[in-house]
């Protein structure tokens, strides 16, 4: 059996009600094994967002459930979701959330200082650097752009080592150099300390660094290719199956 680190069965997700909705998923059911790096693809309005979201634990639901390490997240409280959001998940999503008064430098080691963990300042120096924002350590959101904001949420999502990692579309503002670094970094943490990694992204020689694609198209995967590469993903995307 697969040692699965998160598991979506029947994962359905509406928004809205009557006239107006939508349904991001569909029943979906899903699993990402421990240490597999999986790229997440489809068309706008697909419910790649949806996807990461239900599966980090950010949004719940309407019908279904999501196991992190075996536990149905769907039924935890508020503040058990908020632990194991600390202690388990790192995520990356198109809304920073970084806190606008903390440094680049501060705003990395936040969760680590919140679960009370001595973050190595060598490691938060060699991640900034590795995510090409040495010597902007201490500017503040509002000095970065947004890719650079990005980034600092990347180097944030990294340090703390979580056991899954999900990222929207981490490379999308990126120019190419320091895209190709954050995919590293992905990769390393797949290889080398055993993560698990689910990435977004619409770009195939992204997608091609992943073990796997998934493709969604209306609330539903409809394919999945192993061992991916930018001709085959891409070949994929232009209607060929
Ligand atoms: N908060 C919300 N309220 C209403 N509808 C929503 C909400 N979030 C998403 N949707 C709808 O759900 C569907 C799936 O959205 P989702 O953001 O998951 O797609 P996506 O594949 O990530 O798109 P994109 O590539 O454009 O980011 C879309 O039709 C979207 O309009």
């Amino acid at each position: 059996m697969t040692d699965h680190a998160v598991l979506l069965e029947e994962v359905t997700r509406t928004y809205g009600n009557g006239a107006t909705e939508v349904a991001a998923l569909r029943q979906v059911s899903v699993g990402f094994a421990r240490g597999s790096f999986t790229a997440v693809m489809g068309p706008s309005g697909s419910g790649k967002s949806s996807l990461l979201q239900c599966a980090a634990g950010l949004d719940r639901p309407d019908s279904g459930a999501v196991r992190v390490a075996g536990q149905d997240i769907t039924r935890l409280g508020e503040k058990q979701l908020a632990v194991l959001r600390r202690d388990r998940v790192g995520v990356v999503f198109q809304a920073f959330n970084l806190v606008p008064s903390l440094t680049a430098w501060q705003n990395v080691v936040l969760p680590s200082r919140l679960a009370r963990r001595r973050p190595d300042p060598a490691r938060v120096r060699e991640l900034l650097r590795r995510v090409g924002l040495e010597g902007r350590e201490g500017h503040r959101p509002a000095q970065l752009s947004g890719g650079q904001q990005q980034r600092v949420a990347i180097a944030r999502a990294l340090l703390g080592r979580p056991e899954v990692l999900f990222a929207d579309e981490p490379t999308g503002a990126l120019d190419r150099a320091t895209g190709h670094e954050v995919l590293r970094l992905l990769r390393e943490a797949v290889d080398g300390f055993g993560q698990t990694v689910v990435m977004v992204t619409h770009d195939p020689e992204a997608a091609a660094r992943a073990d796997r694609a998934l493709f969604l198209t209306d609330g539903r995967i409809v394919d999945v290719l192993e061992r991916p590469t930018a001709e085959r993903i891409g070949a994929r995307l232009g209607g060929g199956r």
